[in-house]
């Protein structure tokens, strides 16, 4: 039985806001700061070690993953990050509030937005300053892989070969893993992981800053998953997500 350990970053600055995010980089809040300590505290007490961590490309999920090393007197794990980790790309929604666009254009659509497998928002314009060409982190990548915006659908497709080429090997390899990704991301991996429906993963948020434990059987498919941590707190902060997307 393989154990592996899922985290959303951090509370960010543009959580705090309610402003669609995607590819923007932005960092962590004080609230997020204590959540990623706090994440490290509840993985040290439960007993958890690790040999290699994963993690996208964006600095609140970077900085989440340092400070849950940190607290566990880890910082020299070895860290692959992978773009393909990055969170879903929002499209022309990014920098938007997402309760100002359900006023707008209703909480049904900004739930097909936020959540529908396979409706994306409308693209960036390629000319539009936040279009990620020319952002030497994805300098390797051709242009035709950097998004201008992604439908759950459209990350799964990356997020999927990036567990097969690297992060299931390491895992059948016997290395004790921890990812550190976005809300998105790690819906495209759980729904692959739980064989999720194209309907119900509509359903399924994930709260900032709690490690989520799956154990995998020797095929890496689920037996089960928790979160660690006060239960309560975790349902509420799920419930947070969810409501995000609403006009009040
Ligand atoms: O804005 C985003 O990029 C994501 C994650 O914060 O939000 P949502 O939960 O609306 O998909």
């Amino acid at each position: 039985m393989y154990k592996i350990v899922l985290m959303r970053h951090g509370e960010s600055t543009w959580n705090l806001d309610n402003r669609f995010t995607g590819w923007t980089d932005v960092d962590l809040t004080e609230k997020g700061i204590a959540e990623a300590r706090q994440a490290g505290k509840v993985l040290k007490e439960a007993g958890f070690s690790f040999d290699l961590a994963y993690t996208s490309v964006l600095k609140r999920a970077i900085r989440t993953l340092w400070l849950t090393m940190d607290e566990m007197d880890m910082m020299w794990l070895p860290v692959i990050n992978d773009w393909r980790l990055n969170e879903r790309h929002y499209g022309a929604l990014q920098g938007l509030n997402k309760s100002e666009t359900a006023a707008k254009y209703g909480d049904e659509q900004v739930l097909v937005w936020r959540r529908s497998y396979d409706t994306p928002p409308n693209p960036l314009p390629e000319n539009d300053p936040r279009t990620s060409f020319g952002d030497p982190r994805y300098a390797g990548l051709q242009r035709s892989q950097i998004p201008l915006t992604e439908c759950l659908k459209d990350t799964v497709e990356r997020v999927m070969p990036a567990w097969d080429d690297t992060i299931a090997p390491a895992i059948r390899a016997g290395k004790r893993i921890i990812i550190s990704a976005h809300g998105n991301s790690l819906r495209a991996l759980i729904k692959m992981l739980d064989g999720i429906s194209d309907a119900d993963i509509v359903g399924l948020n994930i709260p900032n800053g709690q490690p989520l434990v799956y154990e995998l059987d020797a095929d890496l498919k689920p037996i089960k998953h928790y979160y660690l941590g006060d239960q309560s707190a975790i349902e509420a902060a799920l419930q947070a997500v969810a409501s995000q997307g609403k006009a009040k």
